[in-house]
């Protein structure tokens, strides 16, 4: 169980995340629907350990000050001070936003990169498992990342993250530049990854209508704040999530 308790977030006096509440039982996919800055990124930063790690580095240099509060609890353990590798030791791992894949790494190289903390076996396992739930990726494993289509790419984030054996898994964007079809094709991948391998998962994504259908529960995120929250048929049938989203 991954429950985070009144975020905030200021980028100096701006506030990027307003008292944000969510919580993500285990196999659970929540959801995370926002416009463009939202505080989506912002967000997943916050619940990853990266935006901590950014506070630091930037009060070290004497950058912008930024300031977070709140707690973040998984399986019964405090982690908001944890650093991101901490984090991802204990199974958050985040695909962040614009894939962020490494382009001159072929397919299998970065899917190995990803894998670093896996046991050799867990990552052998989890090789054909990716290759098994991306087909796509088996023909182009020696390719490099850098000449990859947008959705191969994705692909390749998403199993990426899985190499790293996570328990909790956070998807900035996954559906970012991708056209209908394969938003819906990635959507029905992601539900499979979460019944197939037991793992929960937290999806930020602007398009909210192919990801709805696989979520258990959702947070609509307006100016930094979660304003309307519930499972999916409470979101569908509310008016105001309506005429954001489905455009009814
Ligand atoms: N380093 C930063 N310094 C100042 N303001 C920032 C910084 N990063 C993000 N912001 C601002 O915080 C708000 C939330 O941004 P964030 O990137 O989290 O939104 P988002 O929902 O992920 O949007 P997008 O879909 O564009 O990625 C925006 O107004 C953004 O301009």
């Amino acid at each position: 169980m991954f429950e985070a308790l009144g975020l905030m977030v200021f980028y100096e006096n701006m506030l990027a995340l307003n008292n944000v509440s969510l919580a993500c039982g285990d196999n659970q996919i929540v959801g995370v629907f926002g416009a463009n800055s939202a505080g989506k990124s912002t967000l997943m930063y916050t619940l990853s350990g990266i935006m901590e790690d950014i506070a630091k580095k930037e009060e070290m240099a004497g950058g912008e000050r930024i300031t977070l509060r709140g707690s973040i609890n998984f399986h019964g353990r405090e982690i908001m001070h944890d650093k991101p590798s901490r984090r991802a030791k204990a199974g958050i791992i985040l695909c962040p936003e614009r894939r962020r894949i490494f382009p001159e790494s072929s397919v299998i190289e970065n899917l190995k990169i990803g894998g670093y903390l896996a046991k050799p076996s867990q990552a052998a396992e989890t090789l054909e498992y990716v290759f098994k739930i991306f087909p796509p990726l088996t023909k182009i494993k020696h390719r490099l990342g850098g000449f990859l289509s947008g959705g191969e790419q994705q692909m390749l984030a998403i199993g990426r993250a899985l190499m790293a054996q996570p328990k909790l898994l956070l998807l900035d964007e996954p559906l970012l530049g991708l056209s209908p079809a394969i938003q819906y094709w990635l959507a029905k991948s992601i539900k499979e990854i979460a019944d197939e391998r037991g793992v929960a998962i937290i999806v930020a994504e602007q398009y909210a209508r192919p990801i709805m259908p696989i979520i258990d529960y959702g947070y609509i995120l307006e100016n930094g704040s979660a304003v309307v929250e519930g499972d999916k048929d409470e979101l569908m049938n509310n008016p105001d999530v309506k005429s954001a989203y489905f455009g009814a």
